[in-house]
Order: structure tokens, then sequence, then C-alpha cells
């Protein structure tokens, strides 16, 4: 079992938005989070992956952890490349970071400070940390924003190596991966039963 969350409340600005939200990640496993936006999907993955308590319910996870992608992407601005993936490989415990210059197309950029990357080039970074992470489960928030289809292919392809791996990734996407391995989990039940006005709603109601 890489994930188990059962029963599980979860609230943004102490209102829950989601409940009883089930579900299990077997080895080789991917399951995809749907929902409009503002139905909680980053709250679940944060969640879950234990950056900010649940109002109720359990998640399990692998002894190691999980590995978490969200929307900054966690780069030090003034190291090279190839120095942010070290830092991070070492913190993981891991030693070569080559697999994941290769795998998202970074060789080239190795030695180019995270801060003069354009925003698809940091996305592949913030991506690539993934990959030197070592860890099973992967929880994914909007991995592929910014990302060109070049990229998007290539992540994809990440993903399927991991999966093949033996690895599990949640994650939060509006685009089809194209990941025959992967499930679709509508939120759409889990919709708190009186959410707040302006929760929950088809769409972002602030910019409506
Ligand atoms: N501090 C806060 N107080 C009250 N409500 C909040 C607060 N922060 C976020 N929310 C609301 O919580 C809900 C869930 O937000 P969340 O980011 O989890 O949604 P999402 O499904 O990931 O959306 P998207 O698809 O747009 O990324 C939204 O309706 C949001 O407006």
């Amino acid at each position: 079992m890489m994930l188990s969350v059962q029963d599980l409340a979860v609230s943004r600005g102490g209102i829950t938005i989601l409940d009883a939200v089930s579900l299990t990640l077997q080895p080789g496993e991917a399951l995809v989070l749907r929902g409009p936006n503002g139905i909680g999907k980053t709250t679940l993955l944060r969640t879950v992956a234990g950056l900010q308590l649940p109002v109720s319910g359990r998640v399990e996870l692998p002894p190691e952890g999980a590995a978490y992608s969200g929307h900054a992407d966690g780069l030090k601005a003034t190291l090279t490349v190839a120095e942010n993936l070290t830092f991070w490989a070492r913190i993981y415990g891991q030693r070569d970071i080559a697999p994941a210059l290769k795998a998202m197309n970074l060789e080239t950029l190795a030695d180019r400070d995270a801060q003069n990357l354009s925003a698809g080039q940091k996305r592949r970074l913030g991506l690539a940390r993934l990959l030197v992470t070592g860890r099973g489960l992967w929880l994914l928030d909007e991995p592929t924003v910014s990302l060109d289809a070049a990229s998007v292919a290539l992540f994809a392809e990440a993903v399927r190596a991991h999966l093949k791996r033996g690895g599990a990734a949640l994650m939060a996407t509006h685009i089809d991966l194209g990941l025959e391995e992967a499930t679709i989990l509508d939120l759409a039940p889990f919709r708190a039963k009186t959410p707040a006005p302006g929760q929950g709603g088809g769409f972002d109601e602030a910019f409506a």
C-alpha cells in the first residue's frame, strides 16, 4: 500500500470544504483528482502531504513519506540547475542527479542559475526534483502548468517510468496526460454539505 486515506475531511480558512474522502493507492497506480477551480484539490493534496492538519480522518503514507510538488517549485534562485538538484538529492540521501537532468531535458541548462530559467524550465527543474527524492509516492499539484507539449510528454514519461518502478502518484491536473495507468477521482461528491458563500462554486467567483 502506497497511500491510504480514510474518511478525510479537509478545511481552508477554518471551513470544511471536502469530507468523507477515502482512497487508496497501490504500487504502480496513479489517481487524478478532478473538479472545478476551488473545490479543494490543492487543499486535499496539502493535507495528504502533511503540510496542513486534517479536520478528521486518517492519512497513511509509506514510512519514508511522500514527495510533494506544489505551485511553488522550491528552487534556490542563486544556485544553478545542477546545484539545486544536488542540494535536494543530498537532503533525500540520493547521489546521482544525471538521470533527473536527462529525464527533464535539463542537461544543457545544468550550469544556469535557477533565477534565469524560463517559467517552463523552472517547472521542469521542479519536476526533476521529484526524481532525486527517491520517494515512492508523488503528490503533484498542477504539475504541467507552464509546460509546452514536448515537456508535458517528458513529464508523462517520467510518471510512467515511476509507476513501472513500483511508485505511485496522486495528482491534480486539468489536462490528460495519456497515462493508461491513471484513474480519475471526481471530487464533486465529497464537497462538504454547507460551504460558505464563495466556496466550492463552479469557478473562481472572485474573478467572475
Ligand atoms: N484563507 C482562506 N479562507 C477561506 N477560504 C479560502 C482560503 N484560502 C482558500 N480558500 C478557498 O478554499 C477553496 C479550496 O481551494 P483549493 O486551492 O484547495 O482549490 P483547488 O480545487 O485546488 O482549485 P484550483 O483548481 O483553482 O487550483 C477555494 O474555494 C478557496 O477560495
